[in-house]
């Protein structure tokens, strides 16, 4: 089979069915884009496909078609428990849409073939109102030919000896490279060797070339590389720019932007699920309380991984319909083959980590020949190196100055003490803002562009400033950088020259939560801590007396247990620190930010044990 020679659908040497074809008019498709019309012929006629081309291209269709042209040319009935193709995806987001631009199509899927022979698609991801055992009835009732899952899910899913996959002879890895990396490459692995060998296999992605011979560990047969303007990394319809701002002004830049810059739709993206928290909750004080800094006809909306799936479902839907000018705050759990048509800007509020990030991210604007804008925040004086390190990944960035806030001086005290009072009002925010700042240091010290993006170098007192914050939370790497830049420091204790992030302006232990049942349960925290403090006391009075008081006290015995059982929580601690990815884990320095942290995420991770994959953490 080779390439048609126009982009007409009747060009194809296969003809597509016309229940298809009239789909693509409904749909207003009239012509193929160029990877549909290299893709369609192969994958439709039993060839195995790499696909690799820009954010935006149609992608979606060059696996869509050939999976309802091979299932309706066949036309059998599948026996209960059984599907004909398996779509992959790395999120719950991106395997609904591929399940709505299905169902799409099937609304076109004549009647009269539908009584004889029913054509059904089913999403297997993980969900709060949904578990396996409602997956596999659901399944064995309507039995659908095509399954679009998330992989831990499907791999669940396949455990169960009532759900056969010998008829499955397609399965297609969308954004295969993610689906490739290290994250999911286990669970990928061990779905494809379930599967049938004689089935053909679909890869796709923007940028499929971060997964090297991995591509391989998916039992391709002959495959058919098909790459689409291999020049090109991006879209010519973006535009990337950069500003340049300081950490403690950068949200209120952000802040500036969304109020002057015209737009329909706009995707802002943060480093971490906490601090997507953190500001969507200030952004909706502000609206409410100080609307000059961003408009209250600007509907703003949260998209994260911590979020259970009903509401992130929920939450794009609205984002895409919106007919308001509207700002989606998420992560990159929204990065990837989401397409929200009229999303003109995105801005990144820090760059990605991974450089494929970059492309994703930028790639929900400027789809399929329309213009967009992507803004890239570089942290001035210390990350201008990451416009150099994008233009050898064939990414230009041009500056973008003019759109931000030009004199920040008294504006952006102003907006800290804004910040800071927000803070004070409630601890529960101020335990919020620490914890998005450490999250924060964390996502700074695993970037991949670790010569430009330096723990060392990084503004840690604005960066204070941007969560509101007035004192310098408690971290091994900060203490240990300080110590390295100023060695005059005695055991690395920070005094920051003003001193007012040592300093709090107000009485820690009477800073109150607001909520009454925290409130009172810190309470008791405290009055216990006063007691053992009191023991303490006590204990060191009567040694100094002389007195015996062994009597009271522990035995050896016990002691020894005691500690024993304290370097089993300590070590609990550390691997824990370990895991979730900080290299500094065997610093003795285990304080207590990170503690909370840890024992937070713990309580979270009980609360909602539903949360999927690492991407998806996101
Ligand atoms: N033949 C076509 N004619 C017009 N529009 C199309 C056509 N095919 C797809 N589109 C539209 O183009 C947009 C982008 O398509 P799609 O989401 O498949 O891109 P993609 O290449 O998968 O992007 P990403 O890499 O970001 O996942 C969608 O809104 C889709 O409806």
């Amino acid at each position: 089979m080779s390439r048609p020679k126009s982009l007409e659908w009747s060009s194809l040497e296969n003809k597509l069915q016309p229940w298809i074809l009239t789909a693509l008019e409904v749909m207003g498709f009239e012509t193929m884009t160029p990877v549909q019309a290299s893709t369609i012929p192969l994958l439709t006629g039993n060839k195995d496909v790499v696909v690799d081309s820009v954010t935006g291209s149609g992608k979606t269709l060059a696996f869509v078609i050939p999976i309802l042209e091979r299932i309706t040319s066949e036309l059998t009935n599948l026996k209960k428990g059984h599907f004909h193709t398996l779509i992959l995806s790395p999120t719950r987001e991106l395997a609904k849409q591929i399940q709505m631009v299905i169902e799409t199509f099937l609304e076109q899927y004549p009647e009269e073939l539908n009584a004889k022979f029913p054509l059904r698609s089913q999403l297997v991801v993980g969900s709060d109102s949904q578990n396996v055992r409602d997956d596999i009835t659901h399944i064995l009732d309507n039995k659908p030919a095509i399954l679009i899952g998330t992989p831990g899910r499907i791999l669940d899913l396949f455990q169960d000896p009532k759900i056969k996959t010998t008829s499955c002879n397609m399965c297609i890895l969308d954004e295969a490279d993610r689906l490739l990396d290290s994250s999911f490459l286990n669970d990928i692995e061990r779905i494809l060797r379930i599967l049938p060998k004689q089935r053909r296999t679909g890869l796709f992605s923007a940028t499929i070339k971060s997964a090297g011979n991995d591509i391989f560990k998916t039992g391709l047969r002959n495959p058919v590389k098909i790459t689409v303007n291999s020049k090109i990394a991006a879209p010519s319809t973006i535009s990337f720019n950069y500003c340049l701002v300081t950490p403690q002004e950068k949200f209120l830049q952000l802040l500036h932007l969304l109020n002057n810059y015209r737009f329909k739709k706009c995707i802002v993206y943060f480093p971490t699920c906490i601090s997507v928290q953190f500001f969507y909750s200030f952004v909706t004080y502000l609206q409410q309380n100080h609307n000059k800094y961003l408009s209250e006809d600007i509907e703003v909306y949260s998209l994260h991984g911590k979020l259970q799936t009903s509401s992130r479902m929920k939450t794009l839907n609205k984002f895409t319909e919106s007919l308001m000018h509207s700002v989606l705050f998420t992560t990159d759990v929204a990065a990837r083959g989401i397409d929200i048509p009229d999303v003109d800007l995105v801005i990144q509020m820090d760059p990605p980590t991974d450089t494929d990030h970059f492309l994703h991210r930028c790639g929900r604007t400027g789809r399929l020949n329309k213009i967009g804008k992507a803004v890239t925040f570089i942290n001035k004086g210390r990350e201008e190196d990451y416009i150099d390190f994008m233009e050898v990944k064939n990414i230009i960035l041009t500056p973008a100055n003019e759109l931000l806030l030009q004199d920040t001086s008294g504006p952006g005290d102003k907006f800290y003490e804004i910040t800071k009072n927000w803070l004070l009002k409630d601890r529960a925010r101020f335990d919020h803002a620490v914890r998005s700042y450490v999250a924060y240091i964390r996502y700074y010290s695993n970037h991949s562009a670790s010569s430009i993006f330096r723990l060392k170098t990084l503004d840690y007192v604005g960066l204070c400033k941007m969560y509101g914050l007035f004192r310098l939370p408690r971290m091994p790497e900060i203490t240990k950088n300080f110590k390295d830049i100023d060695p005059s420091k005695p055991n690395g204790k920070i005094t920051f020259g003003d001193g007012w992030l040592v300093d709090p302006p107000i009485d820690i232990n009477n800073f109150k939560y607001l909520d009454p049942k925290r409130e009172e349960s810190r309470l008791k925290d405290l009055a216990n801590l006063a007691k053992i403090n009191d023991k303490k006391k006590l204990k060191f009075e009567l040694k100094k007396k002389n007195m015996a008081w062994s009597n009271n006290s522990t035995t050896k015995e016990e002691k020894s247990k005691r500690r024993e059982k304290m370097q089993l929580k300590r070590k609990a601690i550390e691997e824990e620190i370990a895991r979730n990815g900080d290299n500094e884990s065997s610093d003795d320095e285990i304080n207590n930010d990170w503690k909370n942290e840890i024992l937070e995420s713990r309580k979270k991770r009980k609360q909602n044990n539903d949360v999927q994959g690492q991407f998806d953490d996101l």
